[in-house]
């Protein structure tokens, strides 16, 4: 028996073909950061930077089994989760997490593609809500899937920060709710807020339309939970990686979709 093992990241998530957002995003955001990476894959897109052709969800008999087989084996210092598709495999997730109880959840409640494709069936929303936000110990919507959450509109900054603090209500322990949907011409400010209050992240705004920032923030939360850091230092410096990671990101489709360049990003500060 192997008991010096070091300590893994599991994404539970959705795999694009495109290779610039979901498993694919998460994998290499783990690997830049030196953390060993797991996957269970729980819905499957045909998927380009243009959009999503197709999804295939597999049965979720065979979800669960993926989970087990990773945390049978290794040291799972942290799980993402990302597109689980409906409600029946938000159950399963939600099952197998309290069955295996990891030290760190952090949900990126995965709704709707840039493209505009949707990823999780309407009336999974409830399921979301009720079974895997209390499970989180972090979670980071994007202000449209904050809205659906909470049932209401977020206007500006102001109206973020109510959120912020609402979405604590419930359940999830640690809220990051990212900004980069607000209409605004400042900074991209992300607010987060922890028991011990709010706290806002600012970056300069990018003039680029990019796919997989939000798997990739979540998965860089992922790892430095592993790496031992705080969750608040971990999601600042995640948001830091993120940014650099868009700004050296390269169009590898036909479109003017931006993929981020997540080796890169680990190399420059
Ligand atoms: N135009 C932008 N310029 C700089 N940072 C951005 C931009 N858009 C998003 N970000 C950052 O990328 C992360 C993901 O944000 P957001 O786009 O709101 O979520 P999602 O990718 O889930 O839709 C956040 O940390 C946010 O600050
Ligand atoms: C499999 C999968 N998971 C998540 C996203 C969301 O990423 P984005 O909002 O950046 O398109 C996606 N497009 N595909």
């Amino acid at each position: 028996m192997n008991d010096d093992r070091i300590v893994s990241a599991l994404t539970i998530a959705g795999s694009d073909s495109g290779g610039g957002a979901g498993i694919q995003a998460d994998l290499k955001t783990f690997a830049a950061h030196g953390v060993h990476g797991l996957s269970a894959i729980a819905a499957l897109t045909a998927q380009h930077t243009r959009g999503v052709a197709a999804v295939h969800v597999p049965p979720v008999g065979f979800l669960r089994a993926q989970i087990d087989a990773c945390f049978d084996d290794f040291a799972v210092g942290a799980v993402k989760l990302g597109m689980l598709a409906n409600a029946e495999v938000i159950a399963a997730v939600a099952g197998a997490l309290r069955a295996h109880a990891p030290a760190f959840v952090v949900l990126d409640p995965v709704m709707v593609a840039t493209s505009g494709a949707r990823l999780l069936e309407p009336e999974a929303l409830q399921a979301l809500r009720e079974r895997l936000l209390p499970l989180a110990s972090v979670v980071t919507p994007n202000l449209p899937e904050a809205e659906l959450l909470l049932g209401h509109a977020i206007a500006d900054l102001d109206g973020m920060r109510a959120a912020a603090a609402e979405l604590r209500e419930l359940g999830a322990r640690t809220v990051l709710l990212k900004g980069g949907h607000l209409i605004d011409d400042g900074d991209v400010v992300d607010v987060y807020a922890d028991a011990d209050g709010l706290r806002e992240i600012a970056h300069p705004r990018l003039r680029i339309q990019a796919h997989g920032t939000g798997c990739t923030l979540a998965s860089a939360i992922a790892a430095g939970l592993c790496l031992g850091f705080p969750i608040a230092d971990a999601c600042a410096a995640a948001t830091d990686y993120v940014h650099r990671a868009l700004r050296q990101g390269y169009r590898p489709g036909s479109g003017d979709i931006v993929v981020l360049d997540h080796f890169g990003a680990a190399r420059t500060r």
